[in-house]
């Protein structure tokens, strides 16, 4: 009867392995407490002195998955390194305590919680970054008074590095794109504002007769609304993932945006649309304003006038697409604008944008490049 349960229990496990997709990004981001040991205590009569107090060493392995950071943690995520030992009579010279070293996944960043500084960059595997200092032991050099250890509360974080990450409002069709693009892959599409909820990876091969082959992972993101830098929607901090990425799609309904049908909430022109994108981004780290941006301007299939849409597009190629937008939609560093394209992404009407990315691979992937 018990064996029967486990074996009921193994193959639900298995199950939800296998159809859980490992390019979701459910977590992009652990907390952890973080405590350095104390110095030892120095003996001042005697001249004895206190130990040194462990730090905390972050080393990444690359066998380790993002998910596995609470094994080397525990699930309260907590690293503490002991103490330094104290002078005594009849043993002056207190030792030194061990370092505590912690596993984390090549790649992570960590970052003091309550400043927002980068602490250490783990992108060298079995490299030891030291994330908290343990404290020095009590001596006659500073007075016989031990330090404390340092004591933090980091954030983890990972960060996609896809090369072509995908950016716009709500509903503007960012999912349905990638679909498009790798018609195998299972994504979530529906006309509610955030279907997408998490990050999520898919890599398309563009390979085209007599072309060489090539791939290029395509990160599809939460959808970024007005207000999002304080806090509204899905907030901003998935905009970490365009930080590492190689251009940015900006995914724009070309008939405009409006959260909710109500009078309380603005619709939104297209070019308000990206005004208002870029100023998100710029509110969040600006140097992201510098990478590579093609525009796509999505279901032309059912475009209330082409005109319009011809002239905004034209607009968007030239470096004062902005200047239209009033003041307070108007970013004061502007995206880098390489391309603008029109699509309709739900009746596979991309060619164009194929066309743009197969050429813009050969930058990213300088290796493939066709003579
Ligand atoms: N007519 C038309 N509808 C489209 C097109 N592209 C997407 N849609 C529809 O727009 C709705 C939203 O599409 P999604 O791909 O989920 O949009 P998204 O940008 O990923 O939205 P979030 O995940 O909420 O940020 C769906 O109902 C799609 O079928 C298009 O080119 N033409
Ligand atoms: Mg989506």
């Amino acid at each position: 009867m018990r064996f029967s349960h486990l074996l009921k229990d193994s193959v639900k496990s298995i199950q939800l392995l296998i159809k859980h997709d490992l390019n979701i990004l459910d977590r992009d981001k652990f907390i952890a407490k973080i405590r350095a040991g104390n110095g030892g205590v120095g003996l001042s009569r005697y001249n004895g002195c206190g130990g040194r107090g462990g730090s905390v060493i972050f080393l990444p392995s690359p066998k380790m998955a993002f998910s596995h950071i609470t094994k080397s943690f525990g699930k309260s995520m907590i690293a503490v390194a002991r103490c330094g030992e104290s002078a005594m009579k009849t043993k002056l010279i207190g030792s030194d305590s061990h370092d505590t070293v912690v596993e984390v996944p090549v790649g992570v960043e960590v970052v003091n919680e309550d400043n927002g500084v980068l602490i250490a960059r783990c992108d060298r595997p079995f490299h030891r970054y030291l994330v908290a200092k343990g404290g020095e032991g009590g001596r006659r050099e500073n007075n016989f008074r031990h330090e404390k250890g340092e004591s933090l509360r980091v954030g983890i974080h990972v960060k996609l590095r896809p090369n072509v990450a995908l950016l716009g409002f709500p509903n503007a069709g960012k999912s349905t794109l990638v679909k498009a693009l790798v018609p195998t892959k299972s994504v979530k599409i529906a006309s509610y504002a955030f279907t997408t909820r998490h990050p999520q990876i898919a890599f398309w091969n563009g390979e085209k007769e007599g072309d060489e082959p090539f791939t290029l992972s395509l990160a599809d993101l939460p959808g970024v609304i007005e207000g999002a830098s304080r806090n509204r929607g899905k907030g901003l901090s998935f905009l970490k993932h365009l930080q590492y990425a190689d251009m940015i799609l900006l995914v724009v309904d070309c008939n405009g945006f409006q959260l909710k049908n109500d009078l309380n909430e603005e619709y939104r022109t297209a070019l308000e649309c990206i005004g208002l994108l870029n100023k998100e981004v710029e509110s969040y780290d600006d140097n992201i304003l510098s990478k590579p941006f093609i525009v796509v301007m999505n279901k032309t299939d059912i475009c209330k006038d082409k005109k319009i849409l011809q002239s905004v597009m034209g607009q968007l190629r030239s470096s004062s697409w902005a200047d239209k937008l009033s003041p307070s939609l108007r970013p004061n560093k502007k995206f880098r604008i390489e391309d603008v394209v029109e699509t309709s992404a739900k009746s596979g009407k991309i060619d164009e944008l194929k066309t743009i990315l197969r050429e813009r691979s050969h930058l990213i992937h300088p290796n493939n490049r066709i003579e």
